[in-house]
């Protein structure tokens, strides 16, 4: 966070109106967070105001540097100082951010501050694909992100990440061993697949995948993260059971295709998180496959699985649909050439996961302030 020094007592006069902090903290204090439904001031978001001669700087904490709302808090602050002190003072605003948790430090993923699962119920529907690039669009938007392919039976994240060759270091803290996970492309990455050799079919027990996924999170040095996203297998299994029994899961979200039959399965995906027993808010569902756009017509879309079943689900589960993923020849290129599509250059791609990371990461704001702290699950089991 860029701190800038604070001259509160500076106050200039100029003409018919005078400008000093006081007057500044009240204007701003009539600016609502539009998802928080509270002013700026009260939820400590403006910072470092200093007063020039006929001119206000200050600092605006977001709750996520992928907000989507950044433009519009901006402006409105722009009008509050314009309407209330004065349309001659020059207003600049320096955005920055503090990603919010609601999770409590303890002694497992002490830095990271939301654990986001990535669900779907059915195979193929290209949960994988969604979680790398929500990962690029958050990374890009200037957050900490890490993902963690808890999918032990089929890892797919070395071979997005173009890291299928790499292997993790092993470094001693305080005379224990911890994995570093890898880093690609500005992302830390944990997998299976990185731990066992490459073409080897792994034959994993129940209780060993549960195993090995407790060592991506007790034996992992994962540093400080914004979102560390949970890549998990398809379905309900045990891992699922294991990743909310083991750390606190802040929220999850459910991929999708918009056909019939891979609705009634995201059905009972999302359905599990709400059981009482697990009771992981979900965040909303990302629709993938939402249309066929051919790269040389990119303003056509053919709805061939269908559409709006996406929507659908939402509505019935009273979730937002937090993004619509078109089926683009390019991303399956891109996730088999091991560079996720949000880094080439299709500006379709780009905006659809920015628009899907950006309401993620809008919905997880509104989560921790809203909701109670993140709890491990505890279940007789
Ligand atoms: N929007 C898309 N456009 C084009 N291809 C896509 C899209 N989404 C996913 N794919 C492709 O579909 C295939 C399956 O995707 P992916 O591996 O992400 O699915 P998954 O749901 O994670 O699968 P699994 O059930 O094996 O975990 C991959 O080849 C991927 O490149």
């Amino acid at each position: 966070m860029i701190l800038v020094g604070i001259t509160d007592k500076l106050s200039a006069r100029m003409g018919e109106f005078t400008l000093n902090k006081e007057k500044v903290l009240a204007a701003l204090s009539t600016v609502e967070e539009p998802d928080l439904k509270k002013d700026l001031v009260t939820l400590g978001m403006v910072q470092d105001i200093e007063v020039g001669v006929n001119q206000v700087r200050f600092t605006v904490v977001l709750t996520t540097p992928a907000c989507p709302l950044k433009e519009l808090i901006k402006s409105r602050c722009v009008a509050a100082i314009h309407t209330l002190i004065s349309p001659d003072v020059e207003v600049v605003i320096n955005l920055t951010a503090n990603v919010t948790t609601a999770k409590p430090t303890g002694p497992l993923l002490p830095g990271v501050k939301n654990v986001i699962a990535i669900a779907s119920g059915k195979g193929g529907v290209g949960k994988s694909t969604v979680t790398a690039n929500l990962a690029m669009a958050l990374h890009r938007s200037g957050a900490k992100v890490g993902i963690v392919d808890a999918d032990i039976f089929g890892p797919s994240i070395p071979v997005m990440f173009g890291a299928e060759d790499m292997q993790p270091t092993i470094t001693s803290h305080n005379g224990k061993n911890l994995i570093n996970p890898i880093r690609q492309y500005g992302i830390k990455l944990m997998s299976i697949g990185f731990l066992t050799p490459p073409d080897s079919a792994v034959v994993w027990r129940g209780p060993m995948a549960s195993q090995a996924l407790k060592q991506f999170f007790g034996d992992t040095d994962w540093g400080e993260l914004d979102y560390l996203l949970i890549d998990l297998p398809p379905g309900t299994s045990d891992i699922h059971i294991t990743l909310v029994q083991t750390i606190p899961v802040a929220g999850a979200v459910i991929v999708t295709t918009p056909q019939k039959v891979a609705l009634a399965d995201a059905t009972k995906g999302l359905s599990m998180f709400r059981q009482p027993q697990i009771n992981v808010p979900v965040l909303g569902v990302v629709e993938n496959m939402a249309w066929f756009t051919p790269a040389e017509l990119p303003d056509h879309r053919y709805p061939i699985f269908g559409s709006g079943g996406g929507q659908l689900l939402a509505d019935k589960w009273d979730v937002p649909l937090l993004g619509q993923i078109p089926l683009v020849q390019g991303i399956r290129e891109a996730g088999d050439a091991g560079k996720p599509a949000f880094m080439e250059e299709n500006q379709i791609v780009i905006d659809a996961f920015n628009d899907a990371a950006q309401a993620l990461a809008q919905q997880l704001a509104i989560r921790n302030a809203e909701k109670a702290e993140t709890k491990v699950v505890e279940m007789n089991t």
